[in-house]
């Protein structure tokens, strides 16, 4: 019997330690074993991702090269620039390959790739093997063990869990490599269709990526940033699995910080060093194993004498979290990353909502403006001039450097939607997916929907203060004159209200506060706040009370043909928040042949609905819901809500560890 000849595929596990997929090929003892990367058109096109991460993959795909490089000198990463899809079968034929493995990747656009690479093999004769390794659970298991539902909740995780098994102690790294076979491809390449392209902004220079199938010397080597004419990369967060380990060995080395980890108590202001691990990147792109990471810290826990941290604050507990958005995100697909058609998710009518492509029924990636303000405030929150220096210091901190503490992350993301600019949590998501390192589908999409209260968490009277919320971690505004060194100068007293300080003052500390239109001020000014923050708060809070009374997911019959706009409008007192203007996006996917090729899942009853929303209207201790929809005079307009006298409950009440472990 031939040898295997075995095609490893890299793809979300940079790394050689604890690999299962990795230990699978080798198991299979290849006459030849070829590691490869496709550079796929998907990532260089259609998903966004920001210079930062595209180095970082360069990092991660570099430090890999030459590890495998030292345990077999005629081994490397062999980079090949062709869409898997295209590339396969040509290479099953070229390299005579008997067998191809790979890590088990549950997102929706890689689950449909894998669907359509192992179908390609089934042509070919080729066997296909694939392993989890990714998460600490199969997000597949937990579904199903979830009564095939997705897992909404630490609890079902944990219950899951249980259900499947422990968690499987990591695998140690191989200590030697088959050599790769002959590397010629004798094939032409398939040139990938360009457009749309949503990483034009990213480049400053021609985009190399397809210049020759081996790469523009011929030899698969890992791409430059110069070569893919990306602009230079600004973080100082630099990738690759030697990093990943070290990182984590001085993270266990202190034994008290791994054993008492509690998120809650983590301050969002620390940088240089971050209060928090910042090993995301490193599991995002799988130069860390899950697994190690997980076992590393609960045999810590195990030895600890002292009270350890327990989930979900502790820091196993963060990696449940992750695991959490994985199983929703599992079940669900590409609906999990949308309101529309998804049953988990509440229907708010946010301004700036998404495009629905008719055909698909899927978010298009452009958006409406239905409003010329909330636009205004959308791109003066992405490019941190909001005139709130604790927002803009973090949203500039994400694109210069990629990473903002997870408090940090809910601070903008409260603002963003239901806390200040009731814009919808897609926009943002967007934002973070371009400039995250760590952007992670699953997280982010997850994350968002829970700081929008829009799934997963409902307590939405309880929202961050740009001003009172980081005064707790840091009063003499130290993180803030970091990232925006516009206020260096300022007195502490001012450091999160500038526009509060006398003009005369402002001038000596070098810095006017101003009126801005767009998103760049002259040197020596900064924005005057863009919006009347306890306004807008009082505005945001019933118009979420008014969505959680209505009661609509995304599957409801009403979201998928528009006719939601009925029950946010009664007509008398004109529309309330997020239902102004023209037709939303949403209401222009109403189509009767369209929805008829959806799946569309089954909606929510009307009376499961209301129960549901009595239930969290109960939990979050606001009005009957009854007595609240009544309308009185002038409280459906925006003018009529900003008037009334109710507070809202201020966020800087929230007992941290009751919200912000999320
Ligand atoms: C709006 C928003 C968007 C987010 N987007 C992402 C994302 O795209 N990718 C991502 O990995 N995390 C995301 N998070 C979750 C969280 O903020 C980051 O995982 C965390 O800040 C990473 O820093 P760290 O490694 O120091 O975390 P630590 O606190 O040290 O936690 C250890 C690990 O646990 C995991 N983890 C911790 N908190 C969460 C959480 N809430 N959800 C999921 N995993 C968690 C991460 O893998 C993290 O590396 C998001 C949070 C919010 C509020």
């Amino acid at each position: 019997m031939p040898k295997p000849r075995v095609i490893y595929w890299f793809r979300t596990d940079l790394r050689l330690h604890d690999s299962p997929a990795l230990k699978a090929a080798l198991d299979l003892k290849p006459e030849f074993l070829y590691p490869i990367w496709t550079w796929d058109p998907h990532y260089v096109y259609r998903a966004r991702v920001g210079v930062n991460r595209w180095q970082y993959l360069l990092d991660c795909q570099t430090d890999l090269s030459s590890s495998l490089s030292k345990l077999n000198p005629k081994s490397k990463l062999f980079v090949i620039r062709e869409a898997p899809q295209t590339l396969f079968p040509k290479l099953f034929q070229a390299w005579k390959i008997t067998h191809l493995v790979f890590e088990k990747d549950t997102d929706a656009y890689g689950r449909e790739r894998d669907e359509s690479v192992m179908k390609l093999a089934k042509d070919a004769g080729v066997q296909v093997v694939v392993k989890v390794g990714r998460t600490l659970y199969d997000p597949d298991e937990l579904v199903k063990q979830n009564k095939g539902k997705p897992t909404m909740s630490i609890s079902q995780v944990q219950a899951a869990g249980k259900k499947i098994g422990g968690i499987p102690r990591p695998i140690a790294a191989p200590k030697k490599l088959p050599d790769p076979g002959p590397v010629e491809l004798g094939f032409e390449q398939e040139m990938p269709k360009k457009e749309p392209d949503v990483n034009a902004v990213q480049r400053a220079g021609e985009e190399g990526s397809y210049v020759a199938l081996a790469g523009p010397k011929g030899d698969f080597s890992v791409p430059t940033m110069e070569e893919l004419g990306l602009k230079e990369a600004t973080t100082k967060h630099r990738g690759g699995e030697t990093l990943a380990l070290k990182a984590l060995g001085e993270i266990i080395a202190n034994e008290e910080y791994t054993a008492t980890f509690e998120k809650p108590k983590t301050a969002p202001t620390a940088f240089e060093p971050q209060a928090t691990t910042l090993l995301s990147p490193h599991l995002h792109f799988g130069s860390l194993s899950v697994r190690e990471f997980y076992w590393r810290v609960q045999d810590v826990v195990d030895s600890y004498k002292g009270q350890a941290s327990q989930p979900p604050t502790s820091l196993t507990g963060q990696l449940l979290f992750r695991d959490m958005y994985f199983g929703a995100q599992a079940s669900l697909g590409y609906t999990f990353g949308q309101t529309f058609n998804n049953p988990t998710c509440r229907f708010i009518p946010w301004h700036l909502p998404s495009s629905i492509s008719p055909t698909s029924g899927l978010a298009t990636g452009s958006y409406l403006i239905d409003n010329a303000a909330s636009e205004q405030h959308f791109q003066k929150w992405k490019h941190g001039m909001t005139g709130f220096p604790w927002i803009d210091a973090l949203m500039r901190q994400l694109a210069s450097e990629g990473w903002i503490h997870h408090l940090g992350r809910h601070a903008v993301a409260c603002f963003l939607t239901r806390g200040g600019c009731y814009i919808d949590w897609e926009r943002g998501a967007q934002v973070f997916e371009e400039w995250l390192l760590d952007h992670e589908a699953a997280c982010n999409i997850g994350n968002w929907q829970w700081l929008s209260c829009t799934a997963f968490f409902a307590q939405f009277y309880r929202c961050y203060s740009p001003v009172a919320f980081p005064q707790k971690w840091d009063k003499h505004g130290d993180f803030v004159r970091r990232y925006v060194p516009e206020l260096r100068g300022f007195d502490q007293k001012y450091i999160y209200e500038p526009w509060k300080a006398p003009v005369a003052d402002q001038k000596r500390w070098g810095c006017r506060i101003v009126h801005v239109d767009g998103v760049e001020a002259e040197d020596g000014t900064y924005p005057k706040p863009m919006l009347d923050f306890n306004k807008r708060r009082e505005v945001c809070l019933q118009g979420m009370k008014n969505a959680y009374h209505v009661g609509l997911y995304g599957n409801d019959p009403k979201v998928l043909d528009g006719s939601w706009r009925m029950l946010f409008d009664d007509g008398a007192e004109g529309p309330t928040e997020g239902s102004k203007g023209p037709p939303g996006a949403m209401v222009e996917h109403e189509d009767a042949d369209g929805a008829e090729e959806r799946h569309v899942p089954e909606p929510l009853s009307p009376k499961k609905a209301k129960k549901e929303s009595a239930k969290s209207e109960k939990k979050a201790g606001t009005m009957p819901a009854a007595v609240k929809h009544k309308r009185e005079a002038g409280q459906g307009t925006l003018d009529g809500l900003v008037t009334r006298k109710k507070k809202a409950k201020k966020e800087d009440e929230v007992a941290p560890n009751e919200t912000h472990f999320g």
